[in-house]
């Protein structure tokens, strides 16, 4: 037995492709034909208004890495809207089969990205981790996590993910610990964990077990006293009526008993409008299905030029591109070889060069990037 899964080496050989790109190799190989081409990959043709955040270069990068072609692209964690994010040089044949990886890798992790940072926007004083891998195939988990990084988040929560991307994932405490102990022996379970657990660990209470969430948390501030550093709430949905009114409580209670040094963490199918509902009063948020479950961006790649000459299919725009920032917050798309405008920064950089690398990758970097670009172009989130 082994998992369904497409091993790293498949994707790295060019075998994880669609079956259509082999057979133009064959058939180009068979014509004599391999064309100097500009390739482009695209989700809008024009500007919309509407932005998405750019994430998964860094993959798709070592995807192209070693092929004899010149690559540029925006750098990971830019706004984009409308043109080129990604460019590709060279002879057609010698990048044709990777086209289902390259969007793959781009597509997924821009569109959890983008979700991340509307999550980051809704709550940006607060503390907000990424908890839903388990919505999510396992072998893409370090995709959603670093994403969500890029899109500003504070942290996540799965361990192999922090492994692949060299960061500490974090979390609390879940109700199948309660449970394990037993009805009514809550205490027992939050002492047991506060015995045995590494003491770099915040001691996060989950309080809404069993019983109302008023008597959990008071209950966990007298049993663990100075130790305790936060309570979640995780209320399930049918219990839940007015969220925000039950968190003033809590924050009432634990103030009433000089306990402001407890912070309430919140979790459960929240998302940005919750979070902007709650951010005032509640100090933190895991996040899971809104970032986690994020659509991938329809990400396109069309030649746009073919020996040096315009060439696209109908509805697609052709000619070598380059898209530009202006002062304003714009986004501007222009043919590469006219000026573009005068107070527009080109976002495209290089990337690789005829086969080799020429660019580092940082998360702390993109996120910076993500939230400053999103400040200047007065980022929205999509619809719901
Ligand atoms: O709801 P999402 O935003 O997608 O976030 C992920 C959820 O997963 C966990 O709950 P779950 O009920 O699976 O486990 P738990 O009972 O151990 O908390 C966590 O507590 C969140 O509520």
């Amino acid at each position: 037995m082994s998992f369904d899964v497409v091993p790293p080496e498949a994707i790295e050989s060019g075998r994880a492709t669609d079956a259509y790109f082999e057979r133009t190799e064959t058939t180009l190989e068979f014509a004599g034909k391999n064309p100097r081409v500009v390739a482009e990959v695209t989700a809008d043709q024009f500007p919309t208004g509407e932005f998405e955040l750019l994430a998964g270069v860094k993959d798709a990068a070592h995807l192209l890495e070693g092929l004899p072609i010149d690559v540029d692209a925006m750098p990971e964690g830019s706004l984009f809207d409308g043109g080129p994010v990604l460019r590709i040089e060279g002879d057609y044949r010698d990048f044709a089969r990777y086209e289902t990886s390259l969007l793959g890798f781009l597509s997924h992790a821009s569109g959890v990205a983008t979700a991340a940072l509307e999550a980051r926007r809704a709550a940006p004083d607060s503390q907000v981790l990424s908890f839903g891998a388990r919505h999510v195939h396992p072998s893409i988990a370090a995709m959603v996590e670093r994403s969500a990084l890029v899109g500003g988040l504070d942290g996540f929560s799965h361990l192999a993910a922090g492994d692949v991307i060299g960061r500490e994932a974090g979390g609390t405490m879940p109700h199948a610990l309660l449970i394990c102990f037993g009805r009514g022996n809550q205490e027992a379970a939050w002492r047991a964990y506060d015995d045995a657990v590494d003491e770099s660990v915040p001691r996060v209470a989950l309080c809404d077990t069993y019983s109302d969430e008023k008597d959990e948390v008071l209950r966990a501030i007298d049993e663990l006293g100075d130790d305790l550093d936060s309570v979640r709430l995780d209320t399930t949905g049918s219990r839940r009526g007015d969220f925000r009114h039950i968190v003033r409580e809590i924050r009432w209670e634990l103030d009433a008993r000089d306990r402001r040094d407890v912070d309430i963490f919140l979790s459960g199918g929240l998302g940005p409008t919750e979070l902007r509902n709650l951010r005032d009063v509640a100090d933190g948020f895991g996040v899971g299905s809104h970032v986690s479950n994020a659509d991938p961006v329809d990400f396109a790649l069309d030649i746009v030029e073919v020996e040096g000459e315009p060439a696209a299919k109908r509805g697609k725009l052709s000619g070598k591109k380059d898209v530009y920032r202006t002062r304003d917050g714009g986004h501007h798309v222009g043919l590469a070889a006219r000026p573009g405008p005068t107070d527009g920064t080109s976002l495209l950089d290089p990337l690789i060069r005829d086969g080799e690398l020429v660019r580092t990758f940082s998360i702390e970097d993109a996120a910076d990037r993500a939230l400053d670009d999103a400040e200047r172009v007065g980022f929205r989130e999509r619809a719901e």
